[in-house]
């Protein structure tokens, strides 16, 4: 069997597609496919287009050539609520939370359970608080006081979160843009855990970090970035972690172990 027969089908897929901003090409020609319970960890110097392929994958940017699709069908979201209505869950690089409001707040944002019927229907905070700890529970954070202020939340905490909401509320593809601010280890084994738990639950996820050791250790596949376009698309058979690390410190290696690749695996160009 051919690994196309024995992989799930991607839920998103690019085709050569591009994303200009003015005369810059932000993402030139790249094609990609993020399938089900895969990680796929996106790596690449600054200005790469790492955030790019977020952006055009959740909505929030649209592509000029190429195509974006959908479970094999072309989509053009018009905004990132279209794709969040289709599945597509993001947690930002600069994930804004509403730091006064309690953690369940956060959580629901808007569409909180509520008990009752019309005129009398009341918010349900019971089952708010409630449901609010068993997601983060599943998401591998136990013990988080649903009344506590967002704010008390540390950065990975966040991020978890946003993934547990993803999961709650029937994602079906997560996307994540590491925050700037360097994480712990601490934060980043929290956001793994979330990112694993995701994958379990046959989420397909895009995880953009500068981690190459994290990037390693949680994901399936690694898509490295150079200029806009896809320089490597590796699985776990390809690279180790120390590989990894020096793809990503230094462009000719890279260069050298794509065109390696590119002679081994023809079927690269499709991806
Ligand atoms: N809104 C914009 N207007 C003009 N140029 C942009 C815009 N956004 C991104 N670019 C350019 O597109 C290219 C890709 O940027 P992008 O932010 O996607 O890279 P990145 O890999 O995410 O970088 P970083 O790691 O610094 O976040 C860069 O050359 C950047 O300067």
């Amino acid at each position: 069997m051919t690994e196309a027969e024995t992989l799930p089908a991607p839920v998103l897929e690019l085709r050569g597609l591009s994303v200009h901003h003015g005369s810059v090409a932000a993402l030139a020609r790249a094609s990609a496919a993020f399938r089900a319970g895969q990680i796929t960890c996106v790596l690449g110097e600054n200005g790469s287009g790492k955030s790019t392929l977020v952006s055009v994958l959740s909505g929030l940017c649209r592509h000029d050539e190429g195509s974006l699709l959908l479970d094999g069908r072309p989509v053009r979201f018009r905004s990132p609520r279209a794709a969040r209505a289709a599945g597509i869950a993001t947690v930002w690089q600069d994930l804004a939370v509403a730091p006064l409001l309690s953690v369940w707040r956060n959580f629901f944002l808007g569409a909180e359970p509520t008990r009752g019927a019309w005129p009398l229907r009341r918010l349900d905070v019971a089952l708010a608080r409630e449901t609010t700890v068993r997601a983060l529970a599943r998401v591998g954070v136990p013990g988080i006081d649903p009344d506590q202020p967002a704010a008390a939340l540390r950065a990975g905490e966040r991020q978890t979160l946003a993934v547990a909401r993803a999961l709650h509320f029937g994602a079906r593809a997560l996307l994540i843009d590491e925050p700037i601010a360097p994480m712990t280890i601490a934060q980043h084994t929290l956001v793994g855990q979330a990112v694993l738990s995701a994958r379990a639950q046959g989420l397909a996820i895009v995880a953009v970090t500068n981690n190459p050791r994290y990037a390693h250790l949680v994901g399936d596949r690694f898509l490295l970035l150079a200029h806009g376009a896809v320089a490597g698309n590796l699985t776990r058979e390809d690279v180790d972690a120390d590989v990894l690390t020096r793809l990503m410190a230094g462009g000719e290696e890279l260069t050298a172990l794509t065109t390696r690749l590119r002679q081994l695996h023809p079927e690269l160009d499709d991806r």
